[in-house]
């Protein structure tokens, strides 16, 4: 699996946001942002597939605990266009994860991990990333 980005030691605190702009590759077939303790210990794998794995133009969310994969949860908005840019704001509190997207849309994900800070961001798949920021 490679990795887009990988950042470690974040301490991002509830409430505060962690920003990915990026351009999404013209025949991408998915893309993924995690976020969460560390690369097995996710609170949320926010997973755009454009094709991949029989899905087509879905948004698949899920955790992962100590290795192992979570409950899928697949959204019904897909605001993404191959070759666009796109930009995602991901914030969270103790009960939830927040995921800002393109055309004021927002997905919402439980925090099942109860983790009370994100230590670790990896960004990987079609997607070119163009700024990562915290505010
Ligand atoms: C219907 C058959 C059994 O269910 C399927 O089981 C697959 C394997 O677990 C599920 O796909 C995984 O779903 C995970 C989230 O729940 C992850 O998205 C996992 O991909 C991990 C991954 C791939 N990559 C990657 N990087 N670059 C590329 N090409 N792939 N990076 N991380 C996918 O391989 C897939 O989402 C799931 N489909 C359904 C409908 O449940």
């Amino acid at each position: 699996m490679e990795h887009v980005l990988v950042a470690t030691h974040l301490n991002v605190q509830p409430g505060e946001c962690i920003k990915v702009k990026g351009k999404i590759f013209p025949e991408a077939k998915r893309f993924a942002v995690n976020v969460g303790k560390d690369s097995g210990n996710l609170m949320l794998h926010f997973n755009p597939r454009f094709d991949s794995h029989g899905d087509v133009n879905v948004i698949v969310c899920n955790s992962m605990e100590d290795g192992r994969w979570g409950t899928e949860e697949r959204e019904a908005d897909f605001p993404f266009q191959q070759g666009d840019k796109t930009e995602i704001c991901i914030s969270f509190d103790t009960t939830e994860l927040t995921v800002k997207l393109a055309g004021d849309k927002e997905i919402t994900f439980p925090n099942r991990l109860g983790l009370e800070n994100i230590e670790y961001l990896s960004v990987d798949g079609d997607f070119a990333i163009k700024a990562i920021k915290f505010s």
